[in-house]
């Protein structure tokens, strides 16, 4: 029996476990299960309780204190450990094909670029007659990052980076949405749904550098973050990365505000699209009182 799932992904702080509170809530109100399964050691709120938690296995507190590691150092230790302690996962044997498993990850930036612990956990997931998770991933960059395009470019490139690493099938997420909402008209925005090369030619944060009055950064003091980053090989550094995004081809993104419900929704249409998920629903029959309603 197959089982669906989505797993959410992204820098320190893009709002992903918000997310997921979020789409935990919206499949509740329609009437969807969900198995919500917390990957982030570090983690201290939840809107929803998770169903597994890493904490409750490996508290990172622990790790950090016991092998004298860093908040880094300690998560990669638990994920480490978590990979040979692929028995935390068994709770998830028994879902049947009606839950959506969301996997709710930490925004360590390492986890999804270099370090190849991810890629492994995935395969575990996905492999074919075992869990056999149908699996996408949805990777959330901050909108706000538009404004300054060294970031965008940076944040679209991790994402890219994650997709070449991760090959399941991906969504890409602009979320905070409402915070761009105001400042910037749509027809604006849709600019950086696919990012391209000539989105450099116009990035107020460059402007506001320039302003500041730095210009050259052939002698600048490397400690001085602002000469360094008006400078002509921090042009040319922006501008390669967004040719190699360009050349690929691969990056566009959704958009997305937790804060209204239709855009949930459409989010979550795409996840089911991707893993294909209404394919295997058994129609379900309404309870006799609600046939009356109708
Ligand atoms: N305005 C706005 N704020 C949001 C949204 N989503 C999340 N936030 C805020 O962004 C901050 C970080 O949100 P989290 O959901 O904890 O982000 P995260 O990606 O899980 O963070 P880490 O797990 O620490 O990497 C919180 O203060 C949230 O309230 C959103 O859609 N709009
Ligand atoms: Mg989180």
């Amino acid at each position: 029996m197959s089982k669906y799932g989505v797993m959410v992904m992204g820098p320190a702080g893009v709002g992903k476990s918000t997310f997921c509170a979020s789409l935990i809530t919206h499949l509740q109100l329609n009437r969807r299960s969900a198995f919500y399964v917390n990957l982030d050691p570090a983690a201290e709120h939840f809107e929803h309780e998770p169903d597994l938690d890493i904490k409750d296995y490996i508290p990172l507190e622990d790790v950090m204190d016991e092998l004298k590691l860093g908040p880094n150092g300690g998560l990669i230790y638990c994920f480490e450990y978590l990979m040979e302690h692929l028995d935390f996962f068994n709770p998830l044997d028994s879902l049947t094909e009606e839950y959506l498993i969301i996997f709710d990850m930490p925004g360590q930036i390492e986890l999804y670029t270099h370090i190849p612990i991810l890629p492994t956990l995935i395969r575990f997931l996905t492999q074919p007659g075992a869990l056999d998770i149908r699996l996408c991933a949805a990777y959330l960059l901050e909108a706000t990052f538009v404004v300054d395009r060294a970031k965008y470019f940076a944040g679209t490139l991790s994402a890219m980076s994650a997709m070449i690493m991760l090959e399941v099938p991906h969504l890409n997420i602009l979320s905070k949405m409402d915070l761009v909402k105001d400042q910037m008209r749509k027809k604006d925005f849709k600019r950086f749904i696919t990012p391209d090369t000539t989105l450099l030619d116009d990035d107020p944060a460059d402007a506001a550098r320039r302003r500041g009055g730095v210009t050259v950064d052939v002698n600048a003091d490397p400690k001085d973050k602002d000469a360094l980053m008006s400078g002509n090989s921090f042009k040319k550094l922006n501008t390669t990365v967004a040719n190699l995004i360009e050349s690929f081809s691969m990056v566009s993104y959704l958009k997305l505000d937790c804060t209204d419900a239709e855009s949930v929704q459409a989010i979550l249409s795409y996840i089911d699209d991707c893993i294909q998920y209404h394919e295997a629903q058994e129609p379900k029959e309404l309870p006799e009182e609600e046939y009356e309603d109708e």
